[in-house]
């Protein structure tokens, strides 16, 4: 059973050296505020920790990894400053991921859109079923995955960013993506992922830690320049959710 907070849920277990960070949102895992605050402050705490050699990141439930950013609150954008605090909140998890000492493994059991393809992107190494298909649908809703951009492309080059931003209804699937690079293994189902997920995150946590830390800063190598890339992009996007055709697309969805 799922979290039915409307703010959503974090969790942290810390085992092994392991820190497994799981986030939870009734409507399919979809981020609001508070909950991208709380997984910014939660990466940069266990960053600190030398207790911990790497992050595993997941969501609840068997259905969605993530929906993206919400749409209750992005329909309620009302002024510019709203939008580009709105949109900082993704910026930060993004850097958050990208600054965090430690490698981060995605888990990744079901479909991702928006800002959670930008999740996924972050991620250092990434396991998947077979049902975590992805799309980026923003062009859809008057919006277009500025924040998000730099992380996927990182992963799988201008594009195949274009391929996702430019057909927002399409899905691709998850052979597609780990093609391309943006997952790692792929899996019949989560048993069979976690399953091998546990064996691989075992070995990795028995590494010198110094030596994962040192891998983690080379692999985001050339991203130094992403805080502020990351803050224009976020008022780049607050200002596109204030048009019409986002007010129109969304209207359906207020509450
Ligand atoms: C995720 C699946 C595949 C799950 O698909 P599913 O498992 O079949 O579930 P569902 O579609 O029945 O959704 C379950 C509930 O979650 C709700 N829901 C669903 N998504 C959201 C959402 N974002 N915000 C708020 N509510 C959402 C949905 O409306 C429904 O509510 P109910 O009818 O039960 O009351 C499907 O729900 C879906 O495709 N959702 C649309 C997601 C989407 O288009 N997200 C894009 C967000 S824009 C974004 O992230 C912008 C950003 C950050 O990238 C910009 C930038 O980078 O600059």
């Amino acid at each position: 059973m799922g979290t039915n907070r409307p703010n959503g849920s974090l969790y942290t277990n810390i085992k092994n050296r392991i820190a497994t960070v799981e986030f939870g949102h009734p409507a399919s895992n979809s981020f609001v505020s508070e909950l991208l605050e709380r997984l910014t402050a939660e990466l940069n705490k266990l960053s600190e920790n030398k207790d911990v050699s790497l992050i595993v990141l997941k969501s609840e439930g068997d259905r969605a990894f993530c929906a993206g950013a919400s749409f209750d609150e992005l329909v309620a954008i009302s002024n510019l400053s709203e939008g580009k605090a709105f949109f900082s909140g993704f910026a930060n998890v993004i850097n958050a991921m990208r600054t965090c000492a430690q490698p981060i493994v995605g888990r990744i059991q079901g479909r991702a859109v928006g800002g959670g393809v930008g999740l996924v992107a972050a991620c250092d190494y990434v396991y998947a079923t077979e049902d975590a298909s992805v799309k980026l649908s923003e062009l859809t809703i008057g919006i277009a995955p500025l924040v998000i951009a730099p992380a996927v492309e990182r992963k799988i080059g201008k594009d195949g960013l274009g391929e996702l931003a430019l057909a927002p209804t399409e899905w691709k699937n998850a052979y597609w993506s780990k093609e391309k690079g943006l997952f790692s293994k792929v899996y019949g189902s989560i048993n069979e992922m976690d399953k091998e997920l546990d064996i691989f995150t075992g070995k990795l946590a028995a590494y010198n830690p110094d030596a994962l830390a040192e891998m983690k800063k080379v692999l985001w190598e050339g991203t130094e320049h992403w805080k502020k890339l990351l803050e224009d992009r976020a008022e780049m996007s607050g200002k596109l959710a204030l048009s019409p055709n986002t007010k129109a697309a969304l209207e359906k969805f207020k509450k």
